[in-house]
């Protein structure tokens, strides 16, 4: 997980347990990714930046300059951000105070918010193979190549790995989940399990409450609603869609699912050393976006053994899947497809990178997208938003508030977009955006009428 670490100002995993009064124990993970790339290209992204980029200057010394140039950029932009309070940027008071502050900050990161990361490596890199190696490491945080990926966005993750580094909670990442719900039940919160909403309630174009599928209804000041917007706008909002959200669904489409296997396998399948987290290209860079065409591959024992019985280890194995390869298959059709896709893929990885695996299973469980849709209730089981052709950056990206007065969103298809870190601050936007608007915090209407409108025009612009 990114946002575990205890410095800086992006940590906002510990900030918001720290919130509720919790705090959980991390192990540090010495690497944030293998890449297994064509043409046998292997890189270790170290937890340490140096090492980081010596064993990449190792692989093209020729391009020493534009990958530390390259690199630097990234750098200069993840120093702003790591700078400022992070609140909304809809609240102009707010907004004006950091320009003041930290100009020079302000002004880096809105000179990079319309801008793609790869078109950047482009200023600074000519080789094919290492423009690619930049398109997987955007890949895997955004699902689509650099070209697509905001510079902002890719900084943070190029950035932040070697800065607060990747770190694991003991115990599992549910833990997270576990902690923040404990933390906030204490603090006096509720919360509702089991409780699916399939209306939001409006009166005279407001939103002001919400009702569940078995008919009891909840009303409040404020409706937010961490569905995705698709979800939000085409499902439990029965309206028309708002001329906003038409706007993002031009720029945006639903990311495709995932195809998960978790398996238990015996420990000595695994080489010593073996590296917590692998990203698995074979032999063809023109496969990195298609479905099934890479593998991404957690050892989480690697980091933390008592998860799994003494002498196993578990493997969470995902590649990329859409929909519609699962829709309109019986029951025994949809079995025997998961065991089929899973088994191939699990084959590929036998071959290039732990022969025996197949014979080494002691347990497997396969996901499919059907799985993300069901269990996570989100449209399609999309994994989040993807720019339908080449996005201006960050541009286009909806913040929290939406053209029904009370109804704010958060989550992934809104800014900054797809992570952990990202729907984090995402939240921590919409926090601050609906206490000024319930006067928790100061505000001023008129500004506020101007910088909604500003937002909202250079939002068309993309
Ligand atoms: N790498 C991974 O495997 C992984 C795993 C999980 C999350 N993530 C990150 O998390 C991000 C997603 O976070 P998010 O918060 O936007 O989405 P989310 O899907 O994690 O959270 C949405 C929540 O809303 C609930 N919900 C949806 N519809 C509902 C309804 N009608 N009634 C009641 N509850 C409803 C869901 O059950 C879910 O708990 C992704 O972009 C991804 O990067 C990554
Ligand atoms: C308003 C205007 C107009 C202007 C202004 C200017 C300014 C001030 C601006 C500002 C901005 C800001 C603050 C921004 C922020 C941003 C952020 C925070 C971002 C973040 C991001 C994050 C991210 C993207 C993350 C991601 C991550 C991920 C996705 C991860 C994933 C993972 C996975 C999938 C795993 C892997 C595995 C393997 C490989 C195995």
């Amino acid at each position: 997980m990114f946002g575990f670490s205890d410095k800086g100002n992006l940590n906002l995993i510990t900030q918001a347990l720290e919130a509720v009064g919790r705090k959980m124990r991390v192990l540090p993970d010495p690497s944030t990714v293998h890449f297994h790339l064509p043409g046998d290209l292997s890189v270790l992204v170290h937890r340490k930046y140096e090492d980081f980029i010596n064993e990449l200057v190792s692989k093209f010394p020729h391009e020493k300059e534009g990958i530390l140039k390259f690199y630097d950029t990234c750098w200069t932009i993840f120093n702003s951000l790591n700078s400022l309070e992070l609140k909304s940027l809809e609240e102009p008071l707010y907004l004006f105070r950091q320009f003041f502050q930290k100009p020079r900050e302000c002004l880096t990161l809105a000179y990079y918010l319309p801008q793609n990361a790869g078109d950047i490596a482009r200023k600074f890199i000519k080789d094919q193979e290492l423009l690619f190696f930049i398109d997987a490491e955007c890949f895997i945080v955004s699902t689509v190549n650099a070209l697509q990926t905001p510079m902002i966005n890719a900084s943070m993750v190029l950035c932040d790995r070697h800065f607060g580094g990747i770190n694991y909670p003991v115990g599992g990442v549910g833990g997270i989940a576990i902690s923040l719900a404990d933390g906030l039940v204490e603090k006096g919160s509720e919360i509702r399990y089991k409780a699916n909403v399939t209306n939001v309630i409006l009166e005279n174009g407001k939103a002001v409450g919400v009702r569940l599928s078995n008919g009891k209804e909840f009303f409040a000041k404020t409706v937010i609603s961490n569905a995705t917007r698709w979800d939000t706008f085409g499902k439990l909002v029965k309206e028309e869609l708002p001329e906003e959200e038409k706007n993002f669904q031009k720029n945006y489409v639903k990311a495709p699912s995932f195809l998960s296997i978790h398996m238990g396998v015996k420990a000595s399948v695994l080489p010593a050393g073996t590296d917590c987290h692998h990203f698995i290209l074979e032999d063809n860079w023109n496969n990195l976006e298609k479905p099934y065409g890479s593998i991404f591959l957690s050892i989480p024992t690697v980091l933390d053994p008592s998860l799994a019985p003494e002498g196993h280890h578990i493997l969470h194995i995902f590649t990329t899947a859409g929909i519609e390869d699962w829709e309109g298959l019986s029951r025994k059709e949809y079995e025997e497809k998961k065991e089929v896709v899973a088994n191939e893929i699990i084959r590929r990885l036998e071959k290039k990178l732990f022969p025996g695996l197949q014979d080494s299973i002691v347990l497997k469980e396969v996901g499919s997208p059907k799985t993300h849709r069901r269990f996570l209730a989100r449209n399609d089981g999309t994994y989040g938003p993807m720019p339908r052709g080449k996005p201006k950056g960050l541009l286009a990206m909806p913040f929290n508030t939406t053209s029904i007065d009370g109804l704010y969103c958060v989550g992934d298809s809104c800014f900054p977009g797809q992570g952990v870190i990202a729907v984090a601050f995402s939240g921590i936007m919409c926090a601050h955006r609906v206490a000024a608007d319930i006067g928790l915090e100061q505000k001023s209407p008129v500004l506020d009428a101007g910088l909604l409108g500003l937002l909202r025009w250079l939002r068309t612009l993309a």
